[in-house]
């Protein structure tokens, strides 16, 4: 389902407790698996929609491009908070985000078939709070454009650490 663009995505850094999310978790066996990588100072994903991610014959569902944003957003606000504290992913402390606010703009129907390409560009970078821009493409189309603001994941949402 996934194409996996890299070995090293941001996701594979996750610590299992927190790859359980349906957009991105490894371990969620019914979930997209995104993995998201850098290219430069841009942020990249790629995800092949399947036949049954339909909105109507041949159109990618808009919810799953949505859920492309978001995840493909709070992974990149991971990658650029150790980037702006020039720590390596996935080091200790673990810096991980939810979203906060999920703005997403249809810009054209997006053709079911081809691959997605995923592209995030950090806006803002905060001690609790990053922002990303980002864009969905087929092709050299862009057919979709979105903006999260993700924060640090909140101690309410974090889950008790392995045993
Ligand atoms: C770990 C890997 C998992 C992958 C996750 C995949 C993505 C997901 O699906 S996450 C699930 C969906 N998200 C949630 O359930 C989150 C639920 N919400 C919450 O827990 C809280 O509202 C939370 C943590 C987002 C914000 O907490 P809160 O204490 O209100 O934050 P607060 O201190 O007020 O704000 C921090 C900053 O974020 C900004 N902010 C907070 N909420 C919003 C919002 N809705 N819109 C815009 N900005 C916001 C604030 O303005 C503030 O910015 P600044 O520092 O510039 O002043």
């Amino acid at each position: 389902m996934t194409d996996l663009l890299t070995d090293h995505a941001f996701q594979d850094t996750y610590p299992e407790e927190l790859s359980h999310c349906y957009g991105c978790g490894s371990s969620n066996p019914h979930g997209l698996h995104l993995r998201s990588t850098w290219d430069g100072d841009e942020t990249v994903a790629t995800f092949t929609p399947q036949p049954y991610h339909t909105a109507l014959p041949g159109f990618v569902y808009g919810g799953l491009i949505a859920s492309l944003i978001d995840c493909h957003g709070t992974g990149s606000a991971s990658a650029a908070a150790y980037r702006a504290e020039g720590r390596a992913p996935g080091s200790d402390p673990a810096l991980r985000f939810v979203t906060a606010s999920l703005h997403v703009d249809f810009l054209r129907p997006t053709p079911l078939g081809p691959p997605l390409t995923v592209r995030g560009r950090i806006e803002e970078v905060k001690e609790r709070k990053v922002v990303v821009s980002l864009s969905v493409a087929a092709g050299d189309q862009i057919c979709a454009t979105g903006r999260v603001v993700a924060v640090r994941l909140p101690a309410s949402m974090a889950p008790p650490p392995p045993a």
